[in-house]
């Protein structure tokens, strides 16, 4: 049953009221998991079915792995209930056909009491045994998303991060997280009923079997086609929602940017309500046709599929008469075979359901397997040389070319950190500043040349040991959802309390961030995140000062500061610098496009293009014609009024 899928644009979409003008945003590209959807919608019912072995298997290890107590519990107690199903219909067949015997009637329901007791006994024990699969079957869901959930956290938090530039990784690890690791449960889950299913059919052609083996034809007769109308409106209505899932993207898009805390100022300030609400309604419109058309074309499917099913129950009907009137089958048999029918038509739908969802599922769970497998080159750790601290940090013609580009971010930069300075890296928008900071930090490793402490390579050293030497105050700093004094302590949260390093107050007040928090509703316990109750939100400015205490808290050998004062006002700025002058113990990194505050560094490198193409004090680099003279005097001139295209170069005090 080879499928081809539909359309999947609204422009090309099924258009019920014919309007294809008015606003239209740029076409949406193809979730990163339609992929899968798509190979799913060509995957006739058949190559599904033979993939089953395969992926029963994958998913009884994933289940056992997790809990071998309630994998067995799950699929031994639903065999155990299919062997109950038997043993009930077998029982009925001897009710019946003491029932049907000749005779007074208080004999024959007196007969009948054994195998009456015998029949209700079974069904009580088979409810009781399904309850208890269900129980140890709901207790597996839970034991396995923590497991799978917490082995990708262990790895998107441990891989280095060039790995996060890297587009076909990061994809991979979007689709891992958003349904590879949500569908492990699911192909469980789907596993457990697959083996009801099965096993229902089982227990009830067996006794079937048992009862007479003639009637076995006539029971799959009657159960084949229900089950292959329940396989073609499955397939129908996933194939629907293929073919509209990128409207509703972009219905999900719009119905964000209409109601959303962060877009709310600037759809009302642009006056943007009438262009989103025009789209909105657009997508709306050619959305409920199709759905009205699915509804309809789903009623014809059931309709027909209830057509077939009704034929070949007619059909079953005609040949267990026959076999009556020939005297192949007893009364009891045949009222039994019917009961039998009933049963085997429900355990094949679940089964059928099964089968499909557990294909499905567990191709995307093969995204989260593929994902962890490939993820693990890229985890960095390990061991190394030990590392308490540093003398020198020596840049030997480093090289950085992030994936995709041809023109490299930093290119063959040579430099030297030394404890107890602050450097400075200046340069225009673009020029590698923060590129070759995150090399000096560790955060990524040269593409070419080597950086060394105190001579070591740092491939040799111990990473984490590394790390715990550097703070970055980076210049794109993300709202941590915690509270202030949280915010801060983040900054080196392993340190006990009293422990060696300034308090949380203290880095603070260094970053002239202590009056803002103690104004806050609740202080430092004050959660800084709107959509939590209680929650506040800050100023960029005063996140910034937040961003710097943490930085300064962490106390750190080496201190990265890009763009530290960016959105500072000058009394704050002022307060910050006075706490990233010189001291012995550490070494600053500082980059700033406000130059008057590189003016004391002990070195200060110009970068431009990648490349390292001044370097020397303020007053060396002063003293010469170059970048670093142009930017100053021009950021200088604003300060003095004086326009160095019109009135010569500013003073240079
Ligand atoms: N993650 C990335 N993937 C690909 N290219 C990047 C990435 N980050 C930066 N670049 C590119 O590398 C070059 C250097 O960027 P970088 O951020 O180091 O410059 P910068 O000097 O810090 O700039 P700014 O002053 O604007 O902060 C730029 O051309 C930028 O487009």
């Amino acid at each position: 049953m080879a499928t081809v899928i539909g359309p999947r644009h609204p422009s090309e979409a099924d258009d019920p009221a014919g309007e294809g003008d008015g606003p239209v945003l740029p076409e949406l590209e193809d979730g990163h998991w339609m992929h899968r959807a798509t190979e799913f919608a060509h995957t006739s019912f058949g190559a599904v079915a033979r993939r089953l072995p395969a992926l029963v298997r994958e998913a009884v290890g994933l289940a056992w792995s997790t809990s071998r107590r309630d994998t067995v519990a799950s699929i031994g107690l639903n065999v155990a209930a299919g062997v109950m199903t038997t043993l009930g219909l077998l029982a009925t067949t001897g009710v019946l056909r003491q029932l049907f015997a000749a005779g007074p009637t208080p004999d024959r329901i007196r007969a009948a009491l054994p195998a009456l007791a015998v029949a209700a006994l079974a069904v009580t024990v088979r409810g009781a045994l399904t309850v208890a699969a269900g129980w140890a079957q709901a207790r597996l869901i839970p034991q396995i998303n923590y497991q799978v959930e917490l082995r990708l956290f262990e790895t998107t938090t441990a891989v280095e991060l060039a790995a996060f530039d890297d587009a076909g990784f990061a994809e991979e690890m979007d689709r891992a997280r958003d349904r590879g690791m949500a569908e492990a449960a699911s192909i469980v889950d789907h596993t457990v009923n697959l083996v009801t299913g099965v096993v229902g059919v089982l227990a009830t052609a067996a006794a079937v079997t048992v009862i007479q083996p003639v009637l076995l034809p006539c029971l799959l007769l009657a159960a084949v086609p229900e089950a292959a109308t329940a396989v073609r409106m499955a397939r129908r209505q996933y194939l629907a929602m293929l073919a509209r899932i990128t409207r509703r993207r972009r219905m999900w898009m719009l119905a964000r940017l209409m109601a959303d805390r962060h877009t709310a100022a600037e759809v009302r300030s642009y006056q943007m309500r009438d262009f989103l609400l025009t789209e909105f309604r657009r997508m709306m419109t050619v959305e409920t046709g199709a759905q009205l058309r699915l509804a309809r074309a789903q009623s014809v499917t059931r309709g027909l599929g209830m057509s077939a099913t009704g034929v070949a129950a007619f059909a079953v009907y005609a040949v267990l008469g026959g076999l009556l009137l020939s005297g192949v089958v007893a009364l009891a048999a045949a009222a039994t075979a019917l009961l039998a029918l009933q049963s085997a038509r429900s355990s094949l739908g679940v089964a059928v359901f099964a089968t499909n969802s557990l294909y499905e599922d567990a191709l995307y769970y093969q995204d989260y397997r593929d994902f962890l497998d490939r993820a693990r080159d890229r985890v960095t750790g390990g061991q190394g040389r030990p590392v308490t601290g540093f003398d020198t940090i020596e840049l030997d013609r480093v090289t950085l070319r992030y994936p995709d580009t041809d023109i490299p971010a930093v290119d063959e930069v040579s430099l030297t950190v030394r404890r107890g300075q602050v450097i400075a890296l200046v340069g225009e928008n673009g020029s590698g500043k923060t590129t070759l900071a995150k090399l000096i930090a560790g955060l990524y490793r040269p593409s070419t040349g080597v950086i060394r402490w105190d001579g070591v390579d740092t491939a040799e050293l111990d990473p984490a040991a590394t790390a715990a030497q550097v703070a970055v105050m980076t210049q794109d700093w993300w709202k941590f959802p915690f509270t202030a004094g949280q915010n801060i302590r983040i900054g080196r949260h392993d340190r006990a309390p009293g422990g060696p390093g300034p308090g949380v107050e203290d880095a603070a007040r260094a970053a002239a961030a202590h009056d803002m928090i103690v104004d806050l509703p609740f202080g430092y316990d004050t959660l800084l995140d709107r959509e939590f109750k209680d929650g506040h939100d800050l100023s960029g400015g005063q996140w910034q000062r937040l961003v710097a205490a943490r930085g300064l808290y962490r106390d750190a050998r080496l201190l990265i500061c890009d763009e530290p004062s960016a959105a500072l006002d000058a009394r704050a700025e002022h307060a910050l610098f006075q706490h990233l002058r010189r001291r012995p113990d550490r070494a600053v990194v500082l980059i700033t496009h406000r130059l008057a505050n590189v003016r004391h560094a002990d070195q200060i490198f110009v970068m431009d293009r990648g490349q390292l193409v001044q370097h020397g004090s303020h007053d060396e680099l002063m003293a010469v014609d170059g970048l670093y003279r142009e930017l100053f005097e021009l950021q200088a001139s604003g300060y003095l009024a004086r326009d160095p295209d019109h009135g010569g170069a500013a003073s240079r005090s």
